[in-house]
């Protein structure tokens, strides 16, 4: 099942010893995502041993599978499972159910999940998977058999102390328990206790962690928490505008909205919405609940796109998809500092716009580290049968959001670089000393 693919036949995979070109010409989202890694790996002068083995992922694991839908109809659908790095340990990373999951995505989100686990000091590797499918089409049965074929595919592919995959971008704390049931009864988990932490991000009732619903929104407000004031914003009392209203971008906002920040304006897949003053979030997210996206939303008034983005606001927080803000939106972004949320929203070129009008960008592998950290945690409740209360996850949660929001402070420091190359330095620098001390290239 594991191959090599989507290479073109024009570019062969570099020999061993060779040196790795990286075009500025190419704007796949990996030659964006493994560009930022060289880079830092030139700051920190590491040798070309580790270059050639962070540029490709381990493995990567494409599947097609059956699944038969409500009409009795059967359809096939394409699933990957990319394993980027397990030098720290093992494989983690979330799978996602998107029409546009694509192995240069999924690969790129792979290489994201080595570097943020790194920076964390989390004793985990980096994987991602996903399935191509539109998960709003799907009926709670079909999304059920998609998710227990899927893991049957995957097979031993994943496992305990292998690669646990958790949930990302349409995918729920349900799908997640669906996974480690049909793990544990087609491997040689069935029997054991342990074999629920194949998967985190779990119902709380089958193995799942108090706090891993909003760690991703928690760890990112510990991190503003950190970084904001010495950047003359106030937390408690800052303008927020909003990309995305689902998992991440929910609970971020309902918890600065708690703390008194003002979410003015939030924008998602349906459209985008502005209330002077701050919206209600919680009301906001019951909307979204049962209509599907903010659009519509009966308390504030809809806007367009270019008005969402030239909004004068403290923070601008992308909580939804890549390649989001390229040099077109930066043009327009009117905020002081640009947390991300999400993985990858800003492209390299609308990073050099953002810097140059002076916009402070918060990289992606600290913002939205809560979540690995809380899934961490779940991991290692189901191995060691304990449930912790909600207080000592937090309490973890804030302790490993803070040290990492040092480390990268320190890098920037050292290195007078941006806080995305310092966040990769930091990362990088464990993944230096763990390859050297492990003897694995004399
Ligand atoms: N769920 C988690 O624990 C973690 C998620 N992330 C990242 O956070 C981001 C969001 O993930 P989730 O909240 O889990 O996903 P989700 O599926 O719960 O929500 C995705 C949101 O993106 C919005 N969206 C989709 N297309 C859009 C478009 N063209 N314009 C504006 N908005 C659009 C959707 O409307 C929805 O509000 C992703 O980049 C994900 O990789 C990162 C770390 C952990
Ligand atoms: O919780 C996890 O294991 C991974 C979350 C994830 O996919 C991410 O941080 O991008």
């Amino acid at each position: 099942m594991s191959e090599s693919v989507d290479r073109p036949a024009t570019e062969p995979a570099p020999e061993a010893g060779e040196a790795i070109a990286f075009r500025p010409t190419r704007h796949t989202l990996y030659q964006e995502t493994i560009g930022s890694v060289m880079h830092a790996c030139d700051l920190l002068d590491q040798p070309q041993h580790l270059r050639l083995i962070l540029a490709e992922p381990k493995t990567e694991v494409m599947v097609h599978f059956p699944v038969k839908m409500d009409d009795g109809e059967y359809r096939l659908f394409k699933g990957y499972r990319v394993q980027h790095n397990n030098i720290l340990g093992p494989f983690k990373g979330g799978i996602r159910y998107h029409p546009d999951v694509s192995l240069d995505h999924v690969k790129s989100l792979a290489v994201l999940m080595t570097m943020k686990c790194s920076l964390a000091r989390l004793p985990l590797g980096g994987a991602k998977g996903g399935v191509q499918c539109d998960p709003r089409a799907l009926s709670p049965s079909e999304a059920m058999r998609l998710t227990r074929r899927f893991t049957s595919a995957l097979g031993d592919n994943i496992g305990p102390a292998h690669d646990i995959p958790a949930p990302d971008v349409g995918t729920t704390a349900a799908m997640m328990g669906w996974m480690a049931d049909t793990y544990i009864n087609i491997s040689d988990a069935r029997g054991r206790s342990n074999g629920q932490a194949v998967v985190t991000g779990k119902p709380v009732a089958f193995g799942g962690s108090a706090g891993r619903e909003k760690a991703t929104g928690q760890g990112l407000v510990y991190v503003l928490q950190q970084t904001l004031p010495e950047l003359d914003v106030d937390p408690a009392a800052m303008s927020v505008s909003v990309i995305g209203y689902g998992n991440v971008g929910s609970w971020t906002s309902r918890i600065l909205a708690k703390g008194g920040a003002r979410i003015e304006a939030v924008m998602d897949h349906t459209g985008a919405v502005h209330k002077p003053g701050g919206l209600d979030t919680e009301a906001l997210a019951q909307h979204v609940e049962s209509a599907g996206g903010v659009g519509g939303f009966g308390g504030a008034e809809p806007i367009d796109t270019p008005t969402f983005y030239g909004l004068g606001v403290d923070v601008l927080i992308p909580a939804a998809l890549e390649q989001m803000i390229t040099e077109t939106e930066a043009q327009h972004v009117n905020a002081r500092v640009v947390a991300e949320a999400a993985n990858a929203p800003t492209t390299p070129a609308g990073d050099a716009v953002l810097a140059e009008r002076g916009i402070e960008v918060l990289p992606a592998i600290l913002c939205n580290a809560g979540g690995v950290c809380v899934s961490y945690m779940e991991w290692r409740q189901n191995r060691a049968a304990e449930t912790w209360a909600l207080e000592r996850v937090d309490r973890e949660l804030r302790d490993l959001m803070n040290a990492a929001a040092q480390r990268v402070k320190l890098a920037r420091h050292r290195f007078g670089c941006d806080m995305r190359t310092a966040a990769y330095v930091a990362a990088l620098d464990r993944i230096g000393d763990v390859y050297s001390v492990r003897g694995i290239f004399p």
